[in-house]
């Protein structure tokens, strides 16, 4: 590996390979500029003024993304190959004046060697060289010969990776296009039509992994992709906006991203809560079947809503008669179609229009469509198709059903006991649907009966982050919004925190409709030191003891500090102005209870409360259960015992306790006056 040191080439610093390359990034900017220009230039002609407007929006966004940041570079990496090409590789393509590839988008097939190549496995690859960067400009090089020089260390990690992962963070997740490894770039452009679910402690990359690999689906199938959706669903705002600029810095604007909260009707107030038994039997698949049952039995008997049991139209001086056994076969036949509620409530009216028709035809008359189409509309086949198949709100089919017991016992028999259904009740319900105060297990049964009602959307793919916390029928709820796409399922059972989460991953993608997705383990960790993870790992018998301990991949070990402090809050502040004195983010975390704590403690150090400011600041108090997902240069944690004490259950604590203690990037202090967990106190507790 040939390195050249950090620093801007020029008279100060010769580096003649250095220098070529500069002069190579110099003239991809060039280029880019041109097709910028040229994109300016042209003036949009759709032949009408529609045609012309949207022209002129794609001429705007396509100069748009030829958009140079003089902040980054156009390439971070070559590929040298053996028949002599060589590639630049790079955010977005840059091609010279005849056309020629300049750089080439990370994404396109030729980059993919980039990504994968080895010494067991060189993909025709002779030189493999990344570039460091400073303020836009290369500021080391750093060299892999794939089928020579023997004597190199082919496994020497790559200084450029450690670098970049140790960039001190200011401000919400970057990509890692520039070092994607070739475990994750597999996963990355696993094809579209297969499901992956990605298994990974803490720092493996699992999130980077689903944003680029949303970012490599919509470049390999941007017309589909584009026309029907990407989404991101993420378990808070916190972590959304975390990640939220990860995507569009890849040049990818318009991927939804969103909470498992947000996945509702739209109006869906949550104003109520549950108890854990109650939420956490709300989330049982076994709920689809009480709600599949009430939505379809509102469909009646003709004996029950209509006069005589039958239909009867009369057309002039004609009595028509359509007797209840017909009308009855009828409603089976569109129950057995398959189709939502209100698709087959919207077909009954033509049916029973049909079943008059025939006994018209077979007593003699023709009526053609015009008749056809004036009994669909006729008001006793609309009041009798308003009767068998009446109107439903998803509402109002759940209000029903958690303040009228007898409905309960007759949607839910056979499949939830008495003590269930006693558990589900509500023992004051509200008057009507609307002053109801759901709560937030009650908004996905909300979003399931929408979906028995009438389909919802499916987007192309979902990238699902933080699975493991999620409920059957919450990811239910995500299934539906990929019943035609595919979905990448993100998480660790480790850092399972809901009374809920998942025991294993098939039951996972069972429930998310895709029983056949591909289960991936990443084990090297990326974003926490050895030191730390080690330390943090201790704790992974006694949360999830079939999980292997991950390898932290970091050579640098990282720094741990454990400190026994007589008074906590003073240790704590002191902790965190030491951590602030140097630069990078700072995350204090402390049991949720603790934050105003926490808050009056650091007194002077500017900070910023997360999830109650607006502002992100670069020292944040960090409420413990908000704390997944996210990551900080240093991270101090307050008082362990506490942070298991908050949760229902020891092993719920110490996996929270495994997720606060795995956010570090360089440094953890752990303070604590109370004793430590004895899982972590460990030998030297
Ligand atoms: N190949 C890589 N190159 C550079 N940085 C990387 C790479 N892979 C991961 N990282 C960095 O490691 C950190 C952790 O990544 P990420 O948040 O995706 O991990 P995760 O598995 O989702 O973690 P958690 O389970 O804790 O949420 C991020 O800062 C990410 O940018």
């Amino acid at each position: 590996m040939s390195t050249a040191p950090p620093g801007e080439p020029g008279p100060a610093d010769p580096d003649p390979v250095l220098a070529a390359e500069q002069r190579h990034l110099d003239a991809a900017r060039a280029e880019l500029a041109r097709m910028r220009a040229h994109v300016e230039s042209l003036v949009p002609d759709g032949g009408d003024a529609v045609a012309d407007a949207q022209l002129a929006w794609t001429l705007h966004r396509r100069a748009l993304s030829l958009a140079d940041d003089p902040a980054t570079t156009l390439f971070f990496g070559r590929t040298d190959h053996d028949g002599g090409e060589r590639f630049y590789i790079g955010r977005r393509h840059v091609t010279d004046a005849a056309g020629d590839p300049v750089v080439v988008d990370w994404r396109a097939d030729v980059s993919r060697a980039f990504y994968r190549a080895s010494r067991t496995e060189p993909h025709g690859v002779r030189l493999r060289r990344r570039f460091g960067v400073e303020r836009g400009r290369l500021s080391a090089y750093e060299d892999e010969h794939l089928v020579a020089a023997p004597e190199e260390d082919a496994d020497a990690p790559s200084r450029i990776l450690a670098a970049e992962i140790e960039r001190p963070r200011s401000g919400p997740m970057r990509d890692i296009v520039a070092t994607i490894q070739p475990e994750q770039d597999a996963l990355v452009r696993a094809d579209l039509a297969t499901s992956v679910c990605v298994q990974g402690a803490p720092g493996t990359g699992k999130t980077a992994v689903g944003l680029h690999r949303a970012a490599w689906l919509l470049y390999a199938h941007r017309e589909r992709l584009t026309r029907q959706g990407v989404l991101v669903v993420g378990p808070n705002r916190a972590f959304l906006s975390h990640i939220g600029a990860v995507l569009p810095a890849l040049g990818e604007v318009e991927v939804g991203h969103t909470t498992v909260a947000g996945l509702v009707p739209p109006g869906t107030r949550v104003r109520g809560a549950d108890d854990v038994a109650v939420a956490v039997l709300k989330g049982e698949a076994r709920t689809a079947q009480v709600l599949r049952a009430a939505v379809w039995s509102a469909v009646r008997d003709p004996a029950e809503v209509l006069d005589g049991g039958a239909l009867v139209v009369t057309r002039g001086s004609r009595r028509w008669r359509v007797p209840g056994y017909e009308l009855r076969d009828l409603l089976d036949e569109l129950r057995g179609r398959g189709v939502r509620y209100e698709a087959a409530r919207a077909l009954l009216p033509h049916r029973l229009a049909h079943a008059v028709l025939q006994q018209m035809e077979a007593a003699g008359d023709s009526p053609d469509d015009r008749v056809a189409d004036a009994v669909a509309r006729s008001a006793e086949v609309r009041r009798a198709a308003k009767a068998l198949w009446p109107p439903l709100d998803p509402a109002r089919v759940l209000h029903r059903l958690l303040s009228e017991p007898e409905f309960l016992r007759g949607c839910a028999d056979g499949v939830l006991d008495a003590d269930e259904q006693e558990l589900l009740r509500w023992h004051r319900p509200s008057r009507t649907p609307g002053a109801a105060r759901w709560s937030a297990a009650d908004a996905v049964l909300l979003d399931e009966l929408a979906d028995l009602l009438e389909r919802t959307p499916s987007v192309a793919h979902v990238v699902l982050d933080e699975a493991q916390d999620l409920s059957a029928m919450q990811l239910r709820a995500v299934a539906r919004r990929c019943s035609t796409g595919s979905v990448t399922v993100l998480g660790d059972i480790a850092q399972g925190t809901t009374p809920w989460s998942a025991r294993e991953w098939p039951e996972v993608l069972a429930h998310l409709g895709k029983p056949d997705g591909r289960l991936e383990v990443l084990d090297r960790g990326f974003r926490v030191p050895s030191a730390v993870l080690d330390y943090a790992t201790r704790l992974l018998p006694h949360i999830a003891a079939g999980l292997s301990r991950p390898r932290s991949v970091r050579e640098d070990p990282g720094s741990l500090e454990v400190l026994a402090a007589g008074a906590l809050w003073p240790a704590v502040a002191a902790a965190v102005e030491r951590a602030a004195a140097v630069e990078g983010s700072v995350g204090v975390v402390v049991a949720d209870a603790d934050v105003p704590a926490a808050a009056r403690a650091l007194g002077a150090v500017p900070h910023a409360i997360l999830g109650e400011d607006s502002a992100p600041a670069r020292v944040q108090v960090v409420p413990a259960s908000l704390a997944k997902g996210l990551e900080f240069d240093r991270v101090v944690v307050a008082e362990p015992a506490a942070i298991v004490a908050a949760e229902p259950d020891e092993r719920t604590g110490l996996r929270r306790l495994y997720v606060v203690l795995t956010r570090a990037v360089s440094g953890l202090v752990v303070v604590h006056a109370r004793p430590l967990p004895p899982a972590l106190a460990g030998g030297d507790g």
